[in-house]
C-alpha cells in the first residue's frame, strides 16, 4: 500500500485547493495529518445565555429576536436573540444582504463566540454560527472542534472536511502510516500508537485536557515531538555520515602565501583565533570531508580565520567559495577578502543572484575554469554553476541556511569523486541544546577571546518618551568626531514597510540634527547604492546611518561607538545582540541605546535587563531561551532549520538526551526507519542517504 497519496484524489480538492496546500508544504494526504491543530473549540455543549461569562468562548443556541443593519461610521448588522435565560446582541462587521434575511425573526440560530460585555449587555463579535430550520434540530458535536492553521482562501471547515477524509483513510488502512519509534521511546510508558495519537489530536474527547494540548504537552503530542525531534537528528548525522563516506581533497601543504598574509596583517592573531585555524588546518588535511562549524561572538574575528582557511585551500590548488545570506554581508566579505588577498595575487569573483546576463556568463566562464577565489550569495550553489575544483565552502551565519542548502552545497562537488570541504562560520552563541539538534555530529570551534584593546559597551534601557535627549545624545557623539547607527526596526512587515519607516527616520533625523550627514540603507535599496552608503559610512564621510536590521551582522566600522535600536522589545536577545556587536569594535568607549515603546511588561523588562548586563553572547542566549522559545533565540526570521511542526526546543529540550539514545539504535540497526523517519518529518531521505 503506498504510504503517498495525492490530495486531489479527496473530494474538494481541485488544481487551486493543491495549490493552496502546497503553499503550505501540504502535497500528499498524509501530510494532512501532520497539520495539526493550533487549538480547539467546545461544541459539544450548549450553554444558557443567562450563564454566560464575558471572556469565555462558548455555545449557545436562540431565537432571533431582531435584526437589523445599524449605520455609522462603519455599517454593521446587529442580531439580537435570546433563550428564555437570557438576551445577547451578535454584530458583524462584515455582512452580506443575503445573513440580514437569514436572521429572519423568529428563526434559530446556533451560535460559538467569545461573549463579552457591550452597550446593551452581552454580546458576541461574529461568532460562527448555524441557523437551524423550524423544527430542526442538529446534534451537538461529539468531539472537541479543531481551529487549523491555514491561509488565504482555505476556510475551518475546508480543514475539517480534508482532515475527516484522511483520518478515515487511516482508520479503514487506505492509507498506512508505519510505526517508527521503537517500543522503548518514551520513558516509563508506552508509546501511544501513531494512529490513535492523531486521531486524539485532530478530534478529541470533550473531557480531553485542552490547556495541556494548546500547549502542546499532551503525551499524544509529546510522542509526535519525539519523532520530529528524532527525525532532525537522525537527517543531520546521516548528512555527516554521507560526508565520511566520501573522499575529500587533501590540502596539506602550508605555502608561502599564508606567511605574507600574516605579516601583512596589521594585527596578530589572538591565541584563540590561532587555536581554531590549527583545527580547521587539521581537518582539511585529513581524508575526509571537514564539516566543521566555527563560533565566535561578535567582533572576535572569525574573518581572518576564514581568509586562513581559504589561503591554505588555494595554496593547494582548489577552488574556495564563500557564501553569505545578504547581498550586504557578502559583499562586504568581498571587500575583506579583495583587501588583504589582492597584494597576494588573488581577485575574488562575485557571483549573486543579481549578476545577470554577460557579467553572470563570464563569472560562471571563470568559475569553471578555476577562478581561485568566489564570493557571494546563495546563488554560488544554484544549478549551472559548475566548479572546476571546489575545495573549500566557507559559509557565514549558516542558521539562515536550512539543511537543503546544506546537501545542495555537498553534492557541488559531486563532479568529481572528491566532495569539498566545508566550514561554517556565525556569530550566533546557539546554546548547547540547540546546537545539539541543529548541529549534531558537527565539529565546533569556539573563538573565545576578543582581540585586545576592546571595551565593552555599555547598554542604556530607554523609553521613547526620550526620544529628544537620545537625539542630543547622537550629535554629541557625532561632533565628537565619532559616528553612529540609528537602527529601525519593524518586525514581520514587509521590506517595503521597513523601508519606509526607515525613510520617516532619516528625514526625522535630518531635520533634528542639522550639520550632520545622515545616511540610509535599507533592504529596498540597490545593491550598488547600499554598498556606496556602507563605504561612505566606513570612510567616515556619513556621521549617522540610519538603518533597518539589514546591517544586523558583520558590518565593520571601529570608528562607530554609538548604537541606536528602537522597538528593542520587539528583538530576539540574540538579534539585539549582533547589532550591539556593531559598536565596540575599536579601543574607544562605545554604547548602545535600547529604546522601548511603553508601557513594558514584565518579561520585556527582564530580557531588556539582561542586554544591559551582560555582553557575553552565549549567556544571553541561554538567558533568552530560558525566558522564550528557540525560535526567538535565533532571531523570528532565522529559525529556517529550527521549525518545528510540534517539537518546541525550549519546551521539550528534556526530551534531547532520549532522542540521541534513540538515533545511536536506530542508525546501527533500522536503516528502513531512519529513512521512513527523516522522509515523515523533514523530507526526501535519499537526499540524506549515504549514497
Ligand atoms: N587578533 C586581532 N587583533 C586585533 N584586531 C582584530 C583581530 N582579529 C580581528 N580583528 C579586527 O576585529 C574586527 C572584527 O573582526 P571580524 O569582522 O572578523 O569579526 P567577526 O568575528 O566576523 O565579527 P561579527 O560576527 O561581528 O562580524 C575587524 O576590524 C578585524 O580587523
Amino acid at each position: 500500500m503506498p504510504e503517498a497519496d495525492d490530495l486531489t484524489a479527496l473530494a474538494g480538492v481541485g488544481p487551486k485547493m493543491a495549490e493552496r496546500l502546497a503553499n503550505l508544504g501540504l502535497h500528499q494526504v498524509r501530510d494532512l495529518l501532520f497539520h495539526l491543530p493550533l487549538r480547539y473549540e467546545d461544541r459539544t455543549r450548549l450553554r444558557a445565555i443567562g450563564e454566560l461569562l464575558p471572556g469565555a468562548p462558548a455555545q449557545v443556541e436562540g431565537r432571533v429576536d431582531h435584526a437589523a443593519i445599524v449605520r455609522g461610521r462603519r455599517s454593521m448588522l446587529v442580531v439580537s436573540i435570546s433563550d428564555g435565560t437570557g438576551r445577547l446582541t451578535l454584530r458583524f462587521f462584515h455582512f452580506t444582504a443575503r445573513q440580514k434575511q437569514q436572521f429572519a425573526t423568529g428563526a434559530t440560530v446556533r451560535c460559538y463566540g467569545e461573549a463579552r460585555g457591550g452597550f446593551q449587555g452581552l454580546e458576541m463579535v461574529h461568532p460562527t454560527y448555524s441557523l437551524l430550520r423550524e423544527g430542526q434540530s442538529k446534534p451537538l458535536a461529539d468531539r472537541l472542534t479543531s481551529i487549523y492553521p491555514s491561509t488565504e482562501g482555505i476556510g475551518q471547515s475546508t480543514w475539517t472536511r480534508l482532515t475527516d477524509q484522511a483520518l478515515a483513510q487511516l482508520a479503514e488502512g487506505k492509507l498506512a502510516l508505519q510505526e517508527l519509534l521503537p517500543e522503548n521511546a518514551m520513558t516509563g510508558q508506552r508509546p501511544m500508537s501513531l494512529e490513535s495519537a492523531l486521531n486524539y489530536i485532530h478530534r478529541p474527547p470533550p473531557d480531553a485536557d485542552v490547556a495541556a494540548l494548546v500547549e502542546r504537552r499532551h503525551p499524544a503530542q509529546q510522542r509526535l515531538a519525539i519523532e520530529e525531534l528524532l527525525a532532525h537528528h537522525l537527517a543531520m548525522r546521516l548528512l555527516n555520515r554521507r560526508k565520511r563516506a566520501h573522499d575529500a581533497p587533501r590540502l596539506d601543504q602550508d605555502g608561502e602565501l599564508e606567511r605574507q598574509f600574516l605579516a601583512a596583517l596589521p594585527f596578530e592573531p589572538t591565541r584563540a583565533q590561532a587555536r581554531v585555524c590549527e583545527e580547521i588546518r587539521a581537518d582539511l588535511a585529513g581524508r575526509h570531508p571537514m564539516l566543521r562549524l566555527v563560533h565566535g561572538d561578535v567582533g572576535s574575528g572569525k574573518t581572518v580565520v576564514a581568509a586562513l582557511a581559504a589561503l591554505r585551500a588555494i595554496v593547494n590548488g582548489y577552488q574556495v567559495a564563500v557564501m553569505a545570506p545578504t547581498e550586504l554581508l557578502a559583499e562586504q566579505h568581498l571587500r575583506v577578502f579583495g583587501d588583504w588577498l589582492r597584494p597576494l595575487g588573488i581577485e575574488p569573483a562575485w557571483l549573486s543572484g543579481k549578476v545577470t546576463g554577460k557579467a553572470r556568463a563570464s563569472v560562471l566562464e571563470a568559475i569553471a575554469a578555476g577562478a581561485p577565489l568566489v564570493v557571494g550569495t546563495h546563488a554560488l550553489m544554484q544549478d549551472g554553476v559548475e566548479y572546476a575544483r571546489l575545495g573549500l565552502v566557507i559559509v557565514d551565519e549558516q542558521h539562515r541556511f536550512g539543511v537543503h542548502q546544506r546537501m545542495a552545497l555537498m553534492r557541488k562537488g559531486e563532479a568529481g569523486a572528491l566532495r569539498p570541504h566545508q566550514l561554517i562560520m556565525t556569530a550566533t552563541p546557539i546554546p548547547r541544546t540547540l546546537a545539539m539538534t541543529a548541529y549534531a555530529g558537527m565539529e565546533v570551534s569556539v573563538i573565545d577571546e576578543l582581540p585586545p584593546g576592546r571595551t565593552p559597551v555599555t547598554t542604556a534601557v530607554l523609553s521613547a518618551e526620550r526620544r529628544g535627549e537620545i537625539i542630543r545624545r547622537v550629535a554629541a557623539a557625532c561632533e565628537s568626531g565619532r559616528q553612529a547607527y540609528w537602527v529601525c526596526t519593524l518586525i514581520e512587515e514587509s521590506d517595503a514597510v521597513q523601508a519606509q519607516a526607515a525613510e520617516a527616520v532619516a528625514l526625522e533625523l535630518r531635520d533634528a540634527l542639522g550639520g550632520l550627514r545622515v545616511g540610509l540603507v535599507h533592504g529596498r535599496k540597490k545593491a550598488a547604492d547600499k554598498q556606496a552608503r556602507m563605504l561612505a559610512f566606513k570612510a567616515g564621510e556619513i556621521d549617522l546611518l540610519v538603518a533597518t536590521t539589514v546591517i544586523e551582522v558583520g558590518v565593520d566600522v571601529p570608528n562607530a561607538t554609538l548604537m541606536i535600536i528602537e522597538n528593542a522589545e520587539r528583538l530576539g536577545l540574540s538579534q539585539l545582540h549582533q547589532l550591539r556587536g556593531r559598536v565596540g569594535r575599536g579601543a574607544k568607549q562605545s554604547s548602545c541605546v535600547l529604546i522601548y515603546d511603553p508601557p513594558l511588561g514584565d518579561l520585556a523588562r527582564q530580557r531588556l535587563d539582561i542586554m544591559r548586563e551582560s555582553t557575553d553572547g552565549f549567556r544571553i542566549a541561554e538567558k533568552d531561551l530560558e525566558l522564550r522559545g528557540p525560535g526567538d533565540v535565533l532571531g523570528t526570521r532565522q529559525t529556517g532549520m529550527l521549525q518545528f511542526r510540534v517539537a518546541d526546543l525550549g519546551r521539550d529540550a528534556g526530551l534531547l538526551n532520549t532522542v540521541q539514545e534513540i538515533a545511536d539504535g536506530l542508525l546501527d540497526n533500522h536503516p528502513h526507519q531512519v529513512n521512513g523517519l527523516v522522509r515523515r518529518w523533514v523530507g526526501d531521505a535519499t537526499e540524506f542517504a549515504g549514497v
